[in-house]
């Protein structure tokens, strides 16, 4: 973004943003700061008579005793009111803060989920949304304290250059001269900052990546196991002290830059007092006078250095909100450029017969040359059981997370009952049970009920999708049953064996009976033997009047398919039930008789004989 985009973005989007997440405190803390802001102007006048009435009572007025401690009580009270202002001031811009936070990361969450899932497999969307959530919690309502503090300052600076006017013009001038050298550079120091953090950004996200790795248990195993600690802690130094010594640098070059502002307005400070010495050489003013008029001029500079300081803030901050500008300007959809992308031909009978018809589906990954589908195209009846199998690399996830609306092709038709998966997302009912399933850390009931979330609280739902899997067994030996909290990061949690995540990954999928489509990526993969076989006797009883896609690399499970759909490089090789496909001796054929003889080996393997 530009000078101008970033001044947009703030008026524009920032500031009504901050704005209605709560405008009665704002407008309550404005007109306090503006009386805050007068505190200057008021304490000086009070010095200035009290040092006047000081003067005279040491020199034998004693009846100015009264009247200045008359002064030392208004000063008291201007101190009692500005300490109950700031405390004021100070809860509001919390609670103001704390909603604006809130409105925000509201906001962001909403708008990931409405982005299309494509967005989340590219790193650059990774590095947009730290900058976008760092930028946000470490600048992004920081423009409120500068917008405040620039507010008051200025209220104060013209109160304070009405008495500096009063006494010569040169003063006024002076002074306002001060605020171009210290914001313009902060402004550039700010712009520094800005590109440092933006490129910064993916290194400053592998240190993160790499400090996981050494205190999460995740990865805790393999870093004990590997002794890989010395190696990662290398890595993660030589890149954490390369961001760092930048940074160091930059606030060092800040910091004479800074030095040269000091120097402008110490500059300036001496000679102003020179000319207030020069002024009333005649002997017109008053000691008190000229204590007043040396403390006008040091506020006055002071304010002129807090507003320039402050307004290159809101720029710097403004500058690391645009990223959260950008974010939300993001277009939802992904869609397709190329016109003739959904041109493609579908047999009227496909149509006709409903199911899942897919036709001249192709599909590249984000920032990749090479397709991971091609060409692809078949047609499922509804209510077949439909197996997809290939090995690895060959697409089959890619597949399945196209028929799931997730990827959009770059070219190609996928319909489901004669409608585009992608226009009719609301009506799609389906159902699936990913390879890298999510082991929500909440309890038993939400980590089944979220495969149809409106009937959560339906324990006899519950208890069906739980049996239908063995889940029901393991919540009878959990202490709060399906209000159990699950996983080990939190509290109370119990953790379950991978196989038994697996398990009720798989009854959160049948949770959902209304699912027309149900999909397995690999649903097995954690299941000791004998589970797996009792789910695989289940499974046509469970998918009953459903139309089911598993993918699996067990091809002994496939041989009930209807269909069973081979992959091989990202293209459909051959297509075919179990005994088509054993006739045609192609990549099936192959597999098969290779797994078979891997079976009959482990048969005959006798531990003895070695
Ligand atoms: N997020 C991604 N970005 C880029 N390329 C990807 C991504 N995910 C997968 N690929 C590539 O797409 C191709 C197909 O991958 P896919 O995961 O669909 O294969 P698969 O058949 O499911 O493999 P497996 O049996 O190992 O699970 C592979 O070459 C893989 O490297």
């Amino acid at each position: 973004m530009n000078h101008r985009g970033v001044i947009r973005g703030l008026i524009f989007e920032i500031v009504p943003f901050i704005w209605k997440s709560s405008p009665v405190r704002l407008i309550i803390m404005i007109i306090i700061r503006m009386l805050e802001a007068l505190q200057p102007a008021i304490q000086i006048y009070l010095t200035k008579r009290l040092v006047d009435q000081a003067t005279l009572l040491f020199q034998g007025e004693s009846d100015l005793l009264l009247p200045a401690l008359t002064t030392i009580g208004w000063q008291a009270l201007l101190f009692l009111a500005s300490l109950g202002a700031r405390s004021l001031t100070h809860m509001l811009l919390l609670v103001i803060k704390n909603k604006a936070q809130y409105e925000m990361d509201r906001v962001i969450a909403d708008k990931c989920s409405r982005l299309d899932y494509i967005y989340f497999e590219e790193s650059e969307y990774y590095d947009r949304l730290q900058r976008v959530t760092q930028g946000l919690a470490n600048r992004g309502l920081s423009v409120l304290d500068h917008f405040f503090l620039v507010l008051q300052s200025i209220v104060t600076l013209i109160s304070l250059l009405a008495v500096l006017s009063s006494f010569h013009w040169i003063l006024s001038l002076g002074v306002l001269c001060l605020i171009i050298p210290s914001f313009f550079i902060n402004m550039r120091l700010g712009q520094k900052r800005y590109k440092q953090m933006f490129r910064q950004t993916p290194s400053n996200r592998k240190v993160s990546y790499l400090m996981s790795l050494m205190t999460t248990r995740e990865s805790a195993k393999e870093m004990k196991l590997f002794k890989l600690y010395p190696y990662i802690l290398n890595q993660w130094r030589s890149i954490y002290w390369k961001n760092a010594g930048e940074k160091i640098a930059l606030e060092q070059r800040g910091q004479w830059y800074g030095g040269f502002s000091e120097m402008f307005s110490y500059l300036f400070t001496a000679l102003s007092t020179v000319v207030v010495l020069l002024v009333s050489s005649g002997g017109t003013m008053t000691v008190g006078g000229f204590v007043a008029m040396i403390q006008t001029v040091t506020t006055a500079k002071d304010s002129v250095m807090l507003i320039a300081v402050n307004l290159s803030g809101i720029y710097e901050n403004a500058l690391f909100t645009s990223d959260l500008i950008l974010f939300l300007h993001l277009p939802d959809k992904k869609l397709n450029e190329d016109p003739e992308a959904d041109n493609v031909n579908i047999s009227p009978y496909e149509l006709a017969e409903g199911g899942l018809v897919v036709a001249e589906l192709s599909f590249t990954y984000p920032n990749q040359s090479v397709p991971a589908l091609s060409d692809i195209g078949f047609h499922i009846k509804p209510g077949q059981r439909v197996a997809i199998v290939g090995h690895n690399g060959a697409g089959k996830s890619t597949l399945a997370k196209c028929l799931l609306g997730l990827y959009r092709p770059e070219r190609g038709k996928l319909l489901w009952q004669g409608r585009d998966i992608f226009e009719d997302d609301e009506n799609k009912s389906v159902s699936a049970v990913f390879q890298d399933f999510v082991q929500y850390q909440l309890t038993l009931r939400e980590n089944i009920g979220f495969g149809n979330i409106s009937s959560i609280e339906d324990d006899g739902q519950l208890e069906i999708a739980a049996t239908k899997t063995g889940v029901d067994s393991i919540s009878r030996h959990l202490s709060n049953g399906y209000d159990t909290q699950l996983g080990y990061e939190y509290e109370g949690g119990k953790e379950l064996s991978q196989g038994q995540w697996q398990k009720v990954a798989l009854s959160r999928s049948y949770f959902n009976a209304n699912a027309e489509l149900v999909i397995f990526d690999e649903p097995t993969a954690a299941l000791d033997p004998i589970a797996e076989a009792a789910l695989f006797e289940q499974f046509s009883e469970l998918v009953a009047g459903k139309t089911s896609i598993m993918i699996s690399h067990r091809l002994g499970s496939c041989r009930n398919a209807d269909l069973i759909l081979v992959l091989k490089g990202g293209r459909l090789v051959e297509q075919g039930t179990h005994e088509q496909l054993l006739h045609l001796h192609g990549e099936y054929a192959q597999m098969y008789r290779a797994q078979s003889q891997w079976y009959e080996a482990v048969v005959t393997f006798n531990p003895t004989n070695t």
